[in-house]
């Protein structure tokens, strides 16, 4: 199987919004609690996002509105041109934690979008082995959870998310848990999958460098109620190596957004 047809199934065109949000608003009981306020974006196909905002802005809130998970309490939100009124086959999420099923092996959990929708092909087997070698595992297809690191049970978890097929992926804070290093690395691999299959990205990070690193526009998020205070446009070229966040013109762009945070905090 080629990277080709591993792209996702989805139906991007070039000159629509992948994701559209107006005026998305969102209240918790009975409206005393404002999680989200007046969401105004569009998301241009292939672009990756990257949400920053101190806790209990509203992330994790917008992004399960995108998801479909979460009903607005005002405003629009579509997604391909369609109202989203409920979880949908070209959207999916992950979480800071993998939840995998410790009693399956990592292809089995990879497997297990494609199982809960009908029954397995060997074609979707491959599928799954080849996007568990584009996610570095292709060795470890067989290992259960337990005998996996934290990094590499987040990557099977990144490989299960692409095997869904969505060209929409929402990362809600995927390498949240792990160290440092780990981190870092996964960040670079990332940047390189999700580019290799072409796949719209709103990846939420409480990381200033980790957001404008792996980011074409940083939405800058106010706290509650959570509004969008500012997109900053992240000029770097792909590839990025690791070394850029050394340079002046990174961290200039770090002092932009981390102000932009301090004057809305
Ligand atoms: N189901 C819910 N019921 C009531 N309030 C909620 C609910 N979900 C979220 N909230 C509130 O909405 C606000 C936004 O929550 P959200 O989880 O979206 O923030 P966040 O920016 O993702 O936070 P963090 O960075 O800490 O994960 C918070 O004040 C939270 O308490």
């Amino acid at each position: 199987m080629t990277v080709a047809e591993l792209r996702p199934t989805g139906t991007a065109s070039a000159d629509l919004p992948v994701i559209a949000a107006r005026g998305v608003t969102k209240t918790f009981g009975d409206g005393r609690v404002v999680a989200l306020e007046g969401a105004d974006f569009d998301v241009r196909p292939g672009e990756f996002i990257s949400l920053v905002g101190p806790s209990g802005c509203g992330k994790s809130t917008l992004l399960r509105i995108v998801a479909g998970l979460l009903g607005s309490s005002a405003g629009s939100l579509s997604v391909h041109g369609e109202k989203v009124t409920g979880p949908r086959h070209d959207v999916a999420m992950m979480f800071q934690k993998p939840t995998l099923l410790a009693w399956r092996t990592a292809i089995e959990n990879v497997l297990l979008p494609t199982e809960i929708a009908g029954r397995v092909t060997d074609k979707d087997r491959r599928r799954a082995m080849d996007l568990l070698e584009l996610t570095g595992l292709k060795d470890f297809a067989f290992s259960f959870p337990s005998q996996l690191s934290g990094g590499m049970q987040q990557r099977v978890a990144l490989a299960r998310l692409l095997q869904t097929g969505a060209d929409i992926l929402l990362l809600d804070e995927p390498f949240g848990a792990l160290d440092e290093f780990t981190r870092e690395h996964l960040n670079v691999e990332l940047m390189r999958i999700v580019g290799e299959v072409g796949a719209t990205t709103l990846f939420v990070t409480h990381n200033i460098g980790e957001a404008i690193f792996l980011a074409d526009r940083v939405f800058v998020m106010t706290p509650r109620p959570g509004r969008l205070a500012k997109i900053v446009d992240v000029p770097f070229a792909r590839p990025r190596s690791p070394e850029l966040q050394l340079t002046p013109d990174f961290n200039q762009l770090v002092a932009e957004v981390r102000t932009t945070l301090g004057a809305v905090a």
